[in-house]
């Protein structure tokens, strides 16, 4: 796109800070990276649970709610995926705005793009989980059967098969699915968030 848009921001009345004194808790992003089966949406799901009974609002964004809808139109190349997760990120700032504790739930591959997604929310908003779990163990797990049709050719561009996956150079917590039960990596999560959650970042009123 070449023409300069014109777009002048309003200042809206309410702010991020109101929202946070009206729930109680601040927002930010847990964001999820891993290959296929390693528990990305076992562990959001469960982790999202915890979080609920602490009467914190939150919100999953994975597959099911975004690849089937506002990212209907992207594939499994790389391009696609780059603006799959730059989109994620925009929608999941707008939702930290509103005051959601979200959790997103992506392989997320690319450092990069795992990068501007930091930027974009501002680093004090960004917590990155790596869900760390060695492709062997993802592949005998094979949750959907995707591996097998990867391995016989059916799927292309499949992730640590055809598809490169980088390793994250720094996360806030890395989780170990092979080697810690469900309670233990959310327990882990939860050790690395306290912090935020309990310090509200709420500017006197
Ligand atoms: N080619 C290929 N490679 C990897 N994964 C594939 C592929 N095709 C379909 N699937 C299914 O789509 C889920 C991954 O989508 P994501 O949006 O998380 O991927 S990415 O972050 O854009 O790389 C992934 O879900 P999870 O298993 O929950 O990770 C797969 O079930
Ligand atoms: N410690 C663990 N943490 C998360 N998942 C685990 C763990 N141990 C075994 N699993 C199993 O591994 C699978 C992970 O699948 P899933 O959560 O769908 O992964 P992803 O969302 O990354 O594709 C599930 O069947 C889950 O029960």
């Amino acid at each position: 796109m070449s023409e300069k848009l014109h777009i002048i921001p309003h200042n809206h009345q309410i702010t991020a800070d109101d929202r946070h004194r009206m729930k109680g808790h601040d927002s930010f992003v847990i964001w999820f990276i891993g290959l296929s089966g390693s528990g990305k949406s076992t562990l959001a799901s469960a982790l999202e649970k915890e979080l609920y009974q602490k009467g914190i609002h939150t919100y999953i964004l994975d597959g099911d709610n975004v690849r089937s809808g506002l990212n209907k139109d992207l594939d499994f190349s790389e391009t696609s995926r780059k603006e799959n997760i730059r989109r994620i990120g925009e929608v999941a700032k707008l939702m930290v705005d509103a005051g959601v504790l979200t959790i997103t739930a992506f392989i997320s591959p690319f450092e990069e793009e795992r990068q501007l997604v930091k930027n974009m929310l501002g680093a004090n908003r960004y917590v990155e989980v790596y869900v760390d779990c060695p492709l062997e163990e993802c592949e005998k797990r094979d949750v959907k059967g995707l591996y097998q049709k990867a391995r016989n050719g059916e799927i292309s561009n499949f992730t640590g098969i055809s598809s490169p996956f980088e390793i994250p150079k720094n996360p806030d917590v890395s989780v170990p699915t092979h080697q810690v039960s469900i309670e233990e990596g959310v327990a882990m999560i939860m050790k690395t968030i306290e912090q935020k959650l309990n310090s509200k970042h709420i500017s006197p009123s």
